[in-house]
Order: structure tokens, then C-alpha cells, then sequence
């Protein structure tokens, strides 16, 4: 029987050092021994590897950054710091994005007499989380990677520091927000190195303020914040996010022992129905803006043009006065025959299906960054 439904794509951001390469490791290890077990229906996880400055991953990536870009190049060639050179190094892959897609939808869709396709696409992201998320070309890749699969968020993050403290985790929430809104993907939080310390801690923080307002008094009764200040702004934040919390997903996990990874994949398979339910129309919606944006620009070049060409009739009119009408005839005929076939060949102008579509993502957000 062939597979039936595509699968999503799993990416992994997080700050450098909360473990998203080993849990990237975990995953990749663990959805293997899956498809071992279930071979005849899902085929091992479809890795990609975005982060250019890494020196070695434990894992085999099918796409992998570094075979495209040379970062230490990208350095010396353009004169760069560690961070431009990993942005220039994204986007200078990101110009090969319809190869990649090609590639996956090939790879990953499910196609006639194809028994097996893999059940994940998972994307491991360089740990400068800023240089990817808020990047025109992290937006390019994710955008794309959307109009093909289900995508899913995994922010991955260090519990043990996380919740040293109130202020700790109170910023590393706020960053997940500013992640999830620029983002606008369904978000698992992920919880790791929980064989250090149990995420019980941040979860009670998220799901009952009151806790984490307990936790702020505490804090300040043993003077470890500092001024009330503090404490007044942590109170009135935890009210202010905890409906931000209710649509989050999270889990518990030890990228190093394996424990919860059963759970977090039974979160994304919660996270793949919300995006087919809530994600899908809204980013099919913005595709269509985008569309009937990019048809308004060209029927605007069309009219621009004949304008051109009626205004340069026009001055040689004079010349034409004895002009009969069979002459003038045949010239309308012809403008409206040249006018339909340039509105075609500017219809056309997108190439292929998937060009189309994944320049359409690209040109969806440079669109709304230019807004
Ligand atoms: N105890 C424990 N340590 C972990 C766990 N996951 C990762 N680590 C450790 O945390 C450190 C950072 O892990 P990485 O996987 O390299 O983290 P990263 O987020 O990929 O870091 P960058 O490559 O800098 O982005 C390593 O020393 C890991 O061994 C875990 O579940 N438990």
C-alpha cells in the first residue's frame, strides 16, 4: 500500500547550548528504530542540516547546508564576523530553495508506487536563533518548507537554567512568543535535560500563575531579584501570558536518556492536526493575497505599456492622417493580439509549479517585510 499523507517537518531552534543538536541525535535515533519496527510503511526520517558553522554532526543529514556554502569562505570572502557569515551562508542557500524543495517533494511526497516515505522531515537550525528566525531567508526556507509539509516549531530549551530563577524563565518565554509570532507556526515548548532537573517546576509556572507569583515573592523575600519593580512587572507578565501558554504544547525531555520523546511525539502529531485545522487556511489565505497582489502589479505593467504604445501612436498620427480605416482595423486587432500574448508570457513568467509556488513564499514575505 502507498503512503498516504506527507510528513511534517519537525524544526529545531533553541539557544546555543540547550541541546538542540543532541536532541536532534535523539529524535533521528529514535524515529530509526521506528522504521525499523514499521518498515513497511514509514522509511527513516528525512534529515536537513541548516546550520553552516558546525564542525561535525552526529547524524547522517540527506541535505545538508555545508555541502552548498563554505562558511570559513563566506568569512574571508566577504570580510565577516561568525554571525554575517552564517546569515550570508543562509541566504545565499536560500537562493537554492526550488532545488531543495524539488528534492523533498520528491523524496517525501507521497507518489504512486511508493510503498514507503519518510514519516518526518527534521531540520536542525544554527543555535544563533536570531540569524535564522528573524532572517529573510530563515523566513524563505520555513515559508517554503510550509507549502509543502505540515512544519512544527520544536523551541528546545535549557530547564535546568532556564528556571534558576523568575526573571530567567520570564525571558526565555517572551523570546518563545517573539519566536512563535514572527514565525506564525504551531510551537511544541520542549523542555530538555530533564535528568538534570524535572520540568514540574516551569510547567506549574506556566499553568497556574499564582505558583509563579509565589515563586516572585519568594524570590523577593530572600532579595535575590532585586526592586519590587521587578517583581511587579514578572506579576502582571505571568497574567498577560497565560493565554499565550494555553496554545502551546510542552513536554518534558532528556535529549541524553531519551526520556519523554514518546511524548513529544505524541505532541507533534497534535501539532500537525492544529496546523492542517488553523495554519493551513491563514497561510493559504496569505498565498492568495499575495497572488491577487503580484496579477494587480502585472495587469498594472500591461496598462503601462499600452499606454507607452497607444502615446507613441499618438505622436505618430500627424504622419498617418491618410490612414484609411481597414489600416486602423488591422492595428487594434494586432495591439490586442500582442496585449494577450504579453499578458500571457508574464502568467507564464513563474516557470514551474513549484517555482511558482515557492517564489511565492518568497516573495510573501519580502512583500510583508517591505510593509
Ligand atoms: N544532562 C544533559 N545534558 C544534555 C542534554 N542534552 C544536551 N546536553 C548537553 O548540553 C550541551 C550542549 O548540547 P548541544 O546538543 O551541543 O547543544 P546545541 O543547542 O546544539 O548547541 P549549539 O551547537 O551551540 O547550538 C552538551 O554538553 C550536551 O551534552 C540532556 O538531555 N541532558
Amino acid at each position: 500500500m502507498a503512503a498516504s499523507r506527507p510528513p511534517v517537518a519537525v524544526v529545531c531552534v533553541g539557544m546555543a547550548g540547550s541541546g538542540k543538536t543532541t536532541f536532534m541525535q535523539r529524535i533521528n535515533a529514535h524515529l530509526h528504530e521506528r522504521s525499523e519496527e514499521d518498515g513497511s510503511t514509514t522509511a527513516p526520517p528525512y534529515v536537513l542540516n541548516l546550520d553552516p558553522a558546525v564542525r561535525s554532526v552526529p547524524f547522517d543529514a540527506n541535505i545538508d547546508i555545508r555541502d552548498s556554502v563554505n562558511y570559513k569562505e563566506v568569512m574571508k570572502q566577504y570580510n565577516l564576523g561568525p554571525n554575517g557569515a552564517i546569515l550570508t551562508s543562509l541566504n545565499l542557500f536560500s537562493t537554492k530553495i526550488d532545488q531543495v524543495m524539488g528534492i523533498l517533494e520528491k523524496r517525501c511526497l507521497p507518489q504512486e508506487n511508493v510503498k514507503s516515505i519518510p514519516g518526518h522531515i527534521i531540520v536542525d537550525t544554527p543555535g544563533q536563533i536570531e540569524v535564522f528566525v528573524w532572517s529573510a531567508s530563515g523566513n524563505i526556507l520555513l515559508s517554503s518548507l510550509a507549502s509543502s509539509f505540515p512544519t512544527v516549531i520544536a523551541y528546545i530549551i535549557d530547564t535546568p537554567r532556564t528556571t534558576e530563577n523568575t526573571s530567567t524563565f520570564m525571558s526565555n518565554m517572551l523570546y518563545a512568543i517573539s519566536i512563535l509570532y514572527k514565525i506564525r507556526l504551531p510551537m511544541i515548548l520542549v523542555f530538555n535535560k530533564t535528568d538534570v532537573k524535572s520540568e514540574d517546576e516551569a510547567v506549574e509556572w506556566m499553568r497556574d500563575f499564582e505558583t509563579f507569583q509565589d515563586a516572585i515573592r519568594k524570590e523577593e523575600s530572600e532579595e535575590r531579584e532585586g526592586s519590587g519593580y521587578m517583581g511587579s512587572l514578572l506579576n502582571s507578565m505571568s497574567l498577560v501570558l497565560e493565554e499565550f501558554y494555553n496554545h502551546l504544547s510542552v513536554v518534558g525531555v532528556s535529549a541524553m536518556t531519551g526520556d519523554g520523546i514518546d511524548d513529544f511525539f505524541a505532541a507533534i502529531e497534535e501539532k500537525r492536526e492544529e496546523f492542517e485545522k488553523d495554519y493551513k487556511p491563514e497561510l493559504e489565505r496569505r498565498r492568495a493575497v499575495a497572488e491577487e497582489q503580484k496579477s494587480q502589479v502585472r495587469e498594472q505593467e500591461v496598462s503601462r505599456m499600452m499606454k507607452d504604445m497607444q502615446d507613441d501612436d499618438d505622436s505618430l498620427d500627424g504622419r498617418r492622417a491618410n490612414d484609411d480605416d481597414d489600416e486602423d482595423a488591422v492595428n487594434e486587432a494586432f495591439e490586442e493580439s500582442l496585449k494577450a500574448r504579453y499578458e500571457a508570457a508574464l502568467r507564464d513568467s513563474g516557470g514551474a509549479a513549484a517555482t511558482a509556488r515557492t517564489g511565492t513564499a518568497a516573495v510573501n514575505y519580502i512583500r510583508s517585510s517591505q510593509r
